[in-house]
Order: C-alpha cells, then structure tokens, then sequence
C-alpha cells in the first residue's frame, strides 16, 4: 500500500494539484463506502502526498451526498497523519474580501443531514473537539500564506467558519444570525471532515478561500455560483502555491499534534463488550489501543 503522510482534500475549484509529480491513481474500499473518488498519489517537492477532490473530480456530488467516512477513512488507510483542507468560502465579515485568504480555528455546526462520526453500532467515543483545528497545521498554513507575500490576498491567521447544509445559500436573515454570532466564512463542507478527521487521529486544518460576501453585504452581490468559481479560478493558483510550502514546511520539521491521540480516552464502551462486527469495522482506528487486549 502506498504511503503519503500529508493529505489533501480539494474543494469547489481545485480538482486536482498541479506539481504532483509521479502521479498514482488509488483507489480504495473502505468499510464506510466508496470515497468521492480515487486518491491522486504523487510527490509534491518530493514529498508524497495524496490529493482527492471532495465533490468528485467532476463536482458531481452535493456537500450532503460527499462520503465523507469514506474520504477520511481512506485518507487514514494511505497512511495520512496531516490533512489539509482547501475550501471556497462565503465571507460573513467586511474585512475578509474575496480572494482573501482565512485559517479558521473554530466552527459552528448548523448542518442536519450529516453523518459525523465512525463511532456506533455498539461501540461508543466521545472525542474532545473544543479545538477542532490542529494549531501547528494552522500556523504551517499561516506562515505559508505570509511567506508567499501574494498580491492582493490578505491573510486572516483566525475565524470562525460556519457549516451550512446547503445545497442553497444563506437568506438574508440568517446571513445576518451567523455574523451576530461571530462567523468569519461560511461554507457547507468543513466541520463533518475535521469532526471525522479527529476520530481518525489526523491533524486537521482549513485553507479557507473566500469567494464572495455570501448575502449579507449591502454594497456587494448575492453569492452565485458563477461568482464562486470565478474568483476560485483567480486564487486557484496562489492556493496550491501555498499548498505546496506548506507541505514542505511539514515535511521538514514534522510534529505530534493532539488529534494523534484523540481517540486514547475517548471511548466508553468496555472493550469486551465491543460487538465483533463493529471492532472490526473500526480497526484502523482502535488497534492502536485496543488489540492486544482483545
Ligand atoms: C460552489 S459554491 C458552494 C460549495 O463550495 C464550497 O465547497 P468546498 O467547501 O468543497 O470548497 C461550499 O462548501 C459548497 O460546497
Ligand atoms: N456564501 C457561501 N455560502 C456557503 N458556501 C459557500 N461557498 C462559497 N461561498 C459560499
């Protein structure tokens, strides 16, 4: 099986990382389903990284159709312990302009249909996500962003990004509820992935790429679509450019974050109670804990 200690997860507008370099497409099963797609395997500056885009490399699946159990699973399957996030995001505060960029560190949770957890069926955790993003992911994904010195992109090293359903945007009103409640972005994708991504004991942080004032901003338009993948189109390039130093900044002084033992006292449930069935479906997981005394 191939290695790749970074991740990349690709939202709207970056299906794929340029400077990939001797590319594999991987594609994996895993006992929560069939992920959005294959893993794109390669090196980034040498490093190996593996890439897939959330939405299917065609944008053929809504934020509540991603699989995202299967996404993370795979992820920790290919052996990941750094994910990174790139997502287009909806701005909810004035100084936050598109193509501006922002390493959020907290979240709000206001999706329905989501299934955030591999836990259940028997075997129950209960993780600590009180920090739901890993700090030194965050500050590689800082510092990257200042190193790079972009034209016209301000950096923003904090935020809150707010999860949405979706697929809709935001009315008015409840653009207005989420800034009241001190939302820096807002987006549809996020927080089931770095909910998931702890369970998996992988650091998780967010490259959050503004595209639009959402529809709140009395001087701005509606968000659109459109408006989205134009100005992603425009940032796409610094993205991966901030990718890219990011995953050479890892590579080069790798560190242990919290999310690496997430899972050490976060299950209830006696192991010898643990139904057989679901054990196994969790092993990737619980073996680091759990399988000698089994
Ligand atoms: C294309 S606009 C809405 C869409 O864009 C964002 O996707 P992602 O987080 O994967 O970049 C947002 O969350 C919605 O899914
Ligand atoms: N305004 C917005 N709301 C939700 N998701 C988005 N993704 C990009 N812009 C967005």
């Amino acid at each position: 099986m191939v290695n790749a200690q970074i991740g990349i997860i690709g939202g709207s507008g970056l299906y794929q990382m340029d400077a990939l370099k001797n590319v594999e497409e991987v594609t994996l099963d895993t006992p929560f389903g069939a992920p959005s797609g294959s893993f794109i395997v390669g090196e980034l500056a040498g490093t190996p990284v593996a890439f897939l885009a959330r939405h299917g490399r065609g944008h053929h699946l809504l934020p509540s159709e991603i699989p995202f159990r299967a996404n993370i699973h795979g992820m920790k399957q290919l052996g990941v312990k750094y994910l990174i996030s790139a997502s287009a995001v909806g701005s909810l505060q004035a100084e936050a302009k598109p193509l501006d960029m922002v390493v959020p560190d907290q979240f709000i949770d206001r999706t329905r249909q989501r299934i955030s957890t591999f836990f259940g069926e028997g075997i129950v955790a209960h993780i600590g996500f009180g920090n739901p993003i890993c700090p030194q992911l965050a500050q590689c994904l800082s510092t990257a962003i200042a190193s790079l010195e972009l034209e016209g992109v301000t950096l923003h090293n904090r935020g809150t990004y707010v999860c949405m359903e979706g697929p809709a945007f935001s009315t008015i009103a409840e653009s207005n509820l989420y800034r009241s409640w001190g939302g820096t972005v807002i987006g549809m994708t996020n927080l089931p992935e770095a909910k998931l991504a702890r369970e998996a004991e992988i650091a998780y942080a967010t490259l959050a790429l503004v595209t639009d004032y959402d529809c709140w901003h009395p001087d701005h338009d509606h968000v659109t679509v459109e408006m989205v993948i134009g100005n992603l189109q425009k940032n796409a390039v610094n993205a991966q450019r901030v990718i890219l130093e990011t995953v050479q900044q890892l590579a080069a002084n790798p560190f242990d974050s919290i999310a690496h033992s997430a899972l050490r006292y976060a299950v209830l449930t006696p192991p010898d109670k643990f139904p057989a069935a679901t054990y196994e479906k969790l092993s990737l997981l619980l073996d680091k804990y759990y399988s000698p005394s089994r």
